[in-house]
């Protein structure tokens, strides 16, 4: 561990055992210089044993923030249940002008993940007019996402507050992670990191304008000093760290109901629940309880000790729209709406059944996500190996095994998956039995859409949405054997359907699903040929990913001072073509069960 990594995270602990009384902590940090740090246990920890108490005051999120902050009180998020802002404001933002704005206009507002991205941002001001109570915790988080964040592959640096001497380095390595992006990400992962970038831009604007317009950003000409690195640098911690908690503020929640949590937010992802170590339990701060108790009787059926759910990024919009996914993110939403005294609730990590040993690593499950998922939110997938410890060395030290699996391909880089050997059988096994296992034929959808009458789409995709089947054009390996969602299947089945057909109210109804033989047939033949597209694409991008090893990223041949490409594109490079090989073996697999006749009406 680098020294200076050490006296940040002491800084950090210090910080919370002398400002945030209730603070404890079991655990210990592991970084191991090139790969992710993670926490591991401090000693032998038996089940019900404190891994971390976190008091809520520590916590960053609107509710905390609002007493001493900056950032005009106006634009903070309402309560549901008062419909004011979050708390009163304090002398200091009473006396902030509100800008006019026309009559018509609702009073700007900002979300959670806007206003933290804000606090954050803040705290890079060059003239350090901004400094948080959350310093301690603000220098723990990673200093950059450049450049091993799909998002900052596909949004430019901005050439202009470059220093001369780097704009070239800089500029170089971003053509080469962007040609990445194009190359190596399969259709649907792309959609993803764009659903991201989307997100990004949004905010990004609201909060451009917020610092044009708002005081006292407006005077202090902010939007000029702050740049949009920063602001992504802050957007990223924010939506790769935020844990879902309940607020109490309104919808849409995943945007609101969120904090940023010291210490629980070096724990990395694991969705293998051998390895998902503690439970997690939110309780009322000491203080809150006793008020709590004195206003109320009903306080312990209102939450205590429930479940909380985990770092959990806003929505996509696709899973928005996709109900039927591995439940992406949901759990956050459920529980957001069941809520203790907002601002009071700590998090309480105990350990579960089996204890840890001292230095074994905990882990905690994100979300139901998908591969694809997990590399366009949060820059890595897992690999199925025995702990997914392994999966982040392969991300980032890219010395271990992806090498040697990037080198069994052959020349071509493909792997043969008609013919496998004993390895490749277990490789199979590993992925089928991931638990969220996955491949988004969305792409592949689309593009049958684009064949579709406009009206035609239109009318269909009404049916689609009232069944709650738009948008889930995925297969799956769990339950195991690898299938269909419902939610593809009726798509291809409204797909082959004649245009105004007379079934569609019925369906619309969810009276109908199986639609006939000769449209089961059809379909059934759409999927055959999607499948062997999957596979054939994803060969192609393995082959594109392995002519990337070894070739310079500053283009030096030419002179011929050939580069090798670093330890951190090589590892990147392993990741994505672990992701091929997972959609080969998965939709490898559904093609046997269409080619032996299996039936899904
Ligand atoms: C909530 S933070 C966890 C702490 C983080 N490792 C750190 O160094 O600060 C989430 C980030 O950790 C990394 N991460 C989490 N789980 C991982 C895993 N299983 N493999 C590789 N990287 C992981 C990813 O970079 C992700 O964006």
């Amino acid at each position: 561990m680098y020294d200076s990594e050490v006296e940040i995270w002491n800084t950090l602990l210090k910080w919370l055992e002398e400002k945030h009384p209730g603070f404890e902590s079991n655990l210990s940090l592991r970084d191991i210089p090139g790969v992710e740090r993670g926490l591991t246990a401090g000693r032998d920890l038996k089940k019900d044993d404190t891994l971390l108490h976190i008091p809520s005051t520590c916590m960053l999120n609107p509710l905390t923030l609002l007493p001493n902050s900056p950032i005009p009180s106006h634009l903070f998020p309402q309560t549901k249940s008062t419909n004011t802002n979050v708390s009163s404001p304090s002398p200091k933002e009473s006396s902030t002008p509100v800008p006019k704005r026309a009559r018509t206009d609702k009073p700007r507002k900002l979300d959670t993940t806007q206003l933290l991205t804000l606090h954050l941002a803040l705290t890079k001001d060059p003239q350090e007019r901004y400094k948080s109570d959350w310093a301690p915790y603000i220098d723990s988080l990673p200093k950059s996402f450049r450049p091993w964040h799909p998002l900052t592959w596909v949004v430019p640096l901005d050439e202009e507050q470059r220093s001369s001497g780097q704009k070239e380095k800089q500029r170089e390595e971003w053509i080469w992670y962007n040609h990445l992006y194009q190359i190596g990400l399969s259709g649907s992962t792309r959609l993803k990191v764009q659903d991201v970038k989307k997100r990004f831009d949004q905010d990004y604007e609201v909060l451009s304008d917020v610092l044009k317009e708002e005081e006292p950003f407006k005077s202090q000409n902010l939007v000029e000093s702050i740049e949009k690195e920063v602001i992504l640098w802050a957007w990223l911690n924010v939506n790769t760290r935020s844990i879902s908690i309940p607020l109490g503020l309104p919808a849409p929640s995943e945007r609101n109901n969120h904090t940023l949590v010291p210490i629980m937010d070096f724990i990395n992802h694991s969705s293998n629940e051998k390895l998902i170590t503690p439970r997690v339990k939110q309780l009322p701060t000491p203080s809150a309880r006793m008020r709590k108790q004195s206003a109320s009787s009903t306080a312990k059926s209102n939450g205590l000790d429930k479940d909380i759910a985990l770092p959990s990024p806003p929505l996509t919009s696709s899973a928005k729209s996709n109900g039927s996914t591995n439940g992406t993110n949901s759990m956050g939403l459920r529980k957001a709406d069941q809520h203790l005294l907002p601002n009071k609730i700590d998090f309480k990590l105990v350990c579960q059944e089996g204890g840890l040993r001292k230095d074994e690593e905990v882990f905690f499950e994100y979300g139901g996500h998908s591969s694809s998922t997990l590399f366009a939110e949060y820059g890595f997938c897992e690999i199925p190996t025995k702990s997914s410890f392994d999966s982040s060395l392969k991300l980032t030290n890219g010395t271990g095994s992806e090498e040697e699996k990037l080198a069994s391909n052959d020349t071509n880089g493909n792997q043969n998956v008609n013919q496998r050997g004993n390895s490749d059988e277990k490789e199979e096994n590993g992925w089928l039995s991931m638990k969220y296992g996955e491949v988004d034929l969305t792409p592949y959808i689309n593009e049958l859409w684009e064949e579709q009458d406009e009206d035609d789409q239109e009318e269909k995709k009404a049916v689609l949405q009232d069944i709650g089947c738009w948008g889930g054009n995925t297969i799956h390996c769990q339950p195991s054997p690898v299938h269909p969602s419902h939610s593809l299947l009726m798509t291809l089945r409204l797909i082959h359907l004649p245009s105004n057909s007379p079934k569609l109210t019925n369906i619309s109804r969810g009276l109908v699903t199986y639609l006939s033989p000769a449209n089961e047939t059809s379909v059934m033949m759409t999927l055959e040929n999607m499948l062997k597209r999957v596979i054939k694409d994803s060969h192609k991008r393995q082959k594109d990913l392995n002519k990337l090893i070894g070739h310079s990223i500053h283009a030096k041949e030419e002179n011929g001072e050939k580069e090798e490409v670093n330890a951190e594109q090589r590892g990147i490079i392993g990741m994505l073509s672990s992701m091929c090989e997972e959609e080969q073996v998965i939709a490898r697999s559904l093609l046997d069960r269409l080619e032996k006749g299996v039936d899904f009406s």
